[in-house]
């Protein structure tokens, strides 16, 4: 099943034999429970481990293998951040898509070797989403061939970059380049930061970090403001844009290729989002199964708090969405790939296809993650609400998900804008027109479901029901737009007033997707057994979802109440189907102790001696009597009972 998960036999045994050679290295593991540390103290021993990493990586990987890379960092980083996050997520990517060859040999080998540390730095304090109103401004100087960077109000601060605040000494900067007074919109610049020797800030740069968030705080996410800051023109990243000596701007072959990192962020992140919803199943799953609490049949003792059914329902349908987003998850990776090198080749056709579908992905991935991480945590009862459980922490890092690389709410309508483009051409009776992910907007609908009315129903029938509801959704939405711009709205004032039901549209074909990812993969599977577990949780998936979603098709007839009756009873019949393998299926994605640095989610189940343990070792622990008590609680006390007297 791991070979499943991780797309292949040779991932799956490179990640149990990493895991291996870290168990034998002592030096690479936490050096005491991270929730016990101070933010500073997390720093430092995140950057202990990552010079560690640094030095020793070619004897447990191979570095070339971003998945190698990937499971070492889970491994021994965790899940926090890292100082070099970013110049791995976003600072490679961007200077891989966006510098010239020449550039890449002056900055990427460097970067490649870690003599530099960079970041992607384009939120500002006033402006995350709408890129185009960004306020830091390069203006050219024809006279020096220079760009001169500069943070005209405070809004204009960039604000968020991860590591950008105390351990990048570069960063790949997005401002709106204006030359001769014209604005060509965000652009990327490669713009160093700090002095490489002393680390110190560079003159007209005020840098720092903008304090504690949520979750993920080993990253310095950071401000930065320039003050007429002064780059060479060939600091502009022109793999696909230029700039000449004397002004004159040359287009790249799509206006927004300069976006590459994003969607290398969008792409990639789903897989780790499925990642993070394993963990939290994984600790839910295996403690409720250590866990007995009430009984079923009073007397018998009492019962695991596996057994109930609302504890299954809670948990099986987002093990079964965890290994729909792994599949998904590697389709969209491979996608990116192939985006990637025909964009090299100047083939820029598939841009617009991969952007709309890793905005709906990231979307409803991250929002189905947090919730089903949330739903986990409260699974394991009181003691998930303890950071023992380490739970709450995976919650705010992937919760992240839903706000960064594009909030949401806005990436759904991203998606929309493709929908309702391919809902035109279907009007417009030029369906043949419709690309692969859409090509169903254009096919006719049968007046009914046939789930239930079949023998045996297939996946298919579950299938044209998703499809059913995702095409009524989008002609009715994109029908809403049209019908608010033939009464008179402007489209932006139209777009507005029809928001909620485009991005209704776009999470329907967006779980449409990523069931159909999931069937896709089990039809591949070869062996019965595999095959049979994954039938299982499928047929869960496709029940529990449809039900999610089943008033849009009982609005026009397209199920009626007796098969919605089927779907649930479907949906009861698979959860207790997939009880005895419930442990197996999260124990398949092979997440060792150190990893899931959870009390709750042992391996060995001895929760209890070691939840003990943990609390003995609480920095609170090291004294009978705190200073606390000492300089306020006793003289309280003793107030108290003195004016008694
Ligand atoms: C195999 C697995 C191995 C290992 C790895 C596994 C997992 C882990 C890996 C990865 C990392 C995971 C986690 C990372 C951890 C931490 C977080 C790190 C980083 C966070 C970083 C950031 O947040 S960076 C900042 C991100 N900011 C945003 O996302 C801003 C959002 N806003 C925008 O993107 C844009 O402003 C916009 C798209 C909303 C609008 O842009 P604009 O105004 O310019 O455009 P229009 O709306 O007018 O649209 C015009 C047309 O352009 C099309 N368009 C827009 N964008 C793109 C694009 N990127 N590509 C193609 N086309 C695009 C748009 O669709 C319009 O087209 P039309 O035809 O409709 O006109
Ligand atoms: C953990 C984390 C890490 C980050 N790392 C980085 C980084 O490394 N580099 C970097 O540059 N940035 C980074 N960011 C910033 C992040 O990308 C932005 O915060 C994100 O893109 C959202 O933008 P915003 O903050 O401007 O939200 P806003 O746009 O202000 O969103 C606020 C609300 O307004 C709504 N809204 C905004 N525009 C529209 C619209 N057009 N239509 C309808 N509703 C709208 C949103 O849906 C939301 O409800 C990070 C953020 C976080 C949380």
């Amino acid at each position: 099943m791991a070979a499943q998960i991780y797309s292949g036999e040779k991932y799956a045994s490179r990640r149990r034999e990493i895991s291996a050679n870290l168990a034998k290295r002592p030096e690479f593991h936490d050096s005491k429970p991270l929730p016990f540390m101070t933010r500073e103290e997390k720093i430092l021993e995140s950057s202990r481990k990552l010079t560690l990493i640094s030095k020793h990586m070619n004897e447990i990987i191979d570095p070339s293998d971003k998945r190698e890379l990937y499971h070492l960092n889970c491994e021994v980083l965790g899940i926090e951040g890292n100082p070099m996050a970013l110049h791995g997520d976003m600072f490679i990517p961007a200077l891989t898509a966006q510098a010239s060859d020449e550039q890449q040999e002056k900055w990427l080998s460097r970067a490649l070797r870690r003599e530099i540390i960079g970041t992607y730095a384009q939120t500002e304090l006033g402006h995350g989403t709408n890129l185009r109103k960004l306020e830091t401004i390069a203006t050219y100087d024809v006279d020096t061939q220079e760009f001169v960077l500069h943070t005209p109000q405070i809004t204009a601060l960039k604000w968020w970059p991860g590591n950008l605040g105390k351990s990048s000494n570069y960063a790949v900067v997005v401002a709106l380049m204006i030359i001769k007074g014209k604005n060509y919109g965000p652009q990327t610049f490669m713009v160093p930061l700090r002095d490489e020797k002393t680390h110190q800030p560079l003159k007209g740069i005020t840098i720092g970090d903008i304090g504690p968030k949520l979750a993920y705080n080993i990253v310095d996410n950071g401000f930065l403001g320039f003050d007429h800051y002064r780059i060479p023109r060939t600091n502009l990243l022109m793999r696909h844009t230029r700039v000449e000596p004397d002004g004159t701007f040359v287009k790249p072959p799509h206006a927004k290729i300069n976006y590459s990192a994003m969607v290398h962020v969008r792409s990639y992140m789903i897989t780790g989002q499925a990642i993070m919803l394993a963990y939290a199943l994984t600790i839910a799953t295996r403690y409720s199964s250590v866990r007995r609490q009430g009984q079923i049949d009073t007397t018998q003792p009492e019962v695991k708090v596996l057994e109930y059914q609302t504890q299954q329902h809670r948990l099986f349908p987002s093990i079964a969405r965890a290994y729909a987003f792994v599949f998904a998850g590697a389709e969209t990776v491979r996608l990116y790939e192939r985006v990637l090198q025909e964009v090299e080749t100047g083939n820029v056709s598939l841009m617009a296809d991969l952007h709309a579908l890793t905005s709906g992905l990231k979307s409803v991935v991250t929002h189905q993650t947090a919730q089903g991480i949330e739903q986990a945590r409260m699974a394991c009862g009181g003691h998930g609400y303890s950071q023992a459980s380490y739970i709450s922490e995976i919650f705010g890092v992937a919760v992240g998900g839903c706000t960064y690389e594009g909030e949401n709410l806005v990436m759904l309508q991203q998606l929309a804008r493709y929908l309702v483009k391919s809902a035109g051409l279907v009007q417009a009776g030029q369906s043949s027109k419709l690309g692969p992910l859409v090509a169903y907007l254009g096919a006719k609908s049968d007046s009914t479901s046939l789930i239930d009315r079949t023998p045996t129903p297939g996946f298919a029938e579950y299938v044209k029901t998703f499809q059913h509801i995702a095409r009524k959704q989008t002609l009715k939405a994109a029908q809403k737009l049209f019908g608010f711009m033939e009464k008179g709205d402007t489209r932006e004032v139209a777009w507005n007033k029809s928001t909620v039901e485009l991005n209704r549209a776009s999470r329907l074909h967006t779980r449409l997707y990523i069931v159909e990812a999931f069937v896709r993969r089990v039809e591949e599977v070869a062996d019965p057994r595999l095959k049979e577990v994954l039938t299982d949780l499928l047929r869960l998936h496709v029940n529990y979802e449809l039900l999610d979603v089943a008033a849009y098709a009982l609005e026009d007839g397209f199920l009626s109440s007796s098969q919605l009756d089927y779907i649930r009873e479907q949906l009861y019949f698979y959860l207790a189907k997939i009880r005895p393998n419930a442990v197996s299926l999260v124990d398949s994605w092979e997440f060792s102790d150190r990893e899931l640095r959870s009390v709750l989610g042992r391996r060995d189940g001895n929760v209890y001696e070691n939840l003990f343990a943990w609390a003995k070792a609480s920095p609170l622990n090291k004294t009978d009597v705190l200073p606390s008590v000492d300089k306020y609680l006793k003289p309280l006390m003793e107030s108290a009972r003195a004016s008694k007297l």
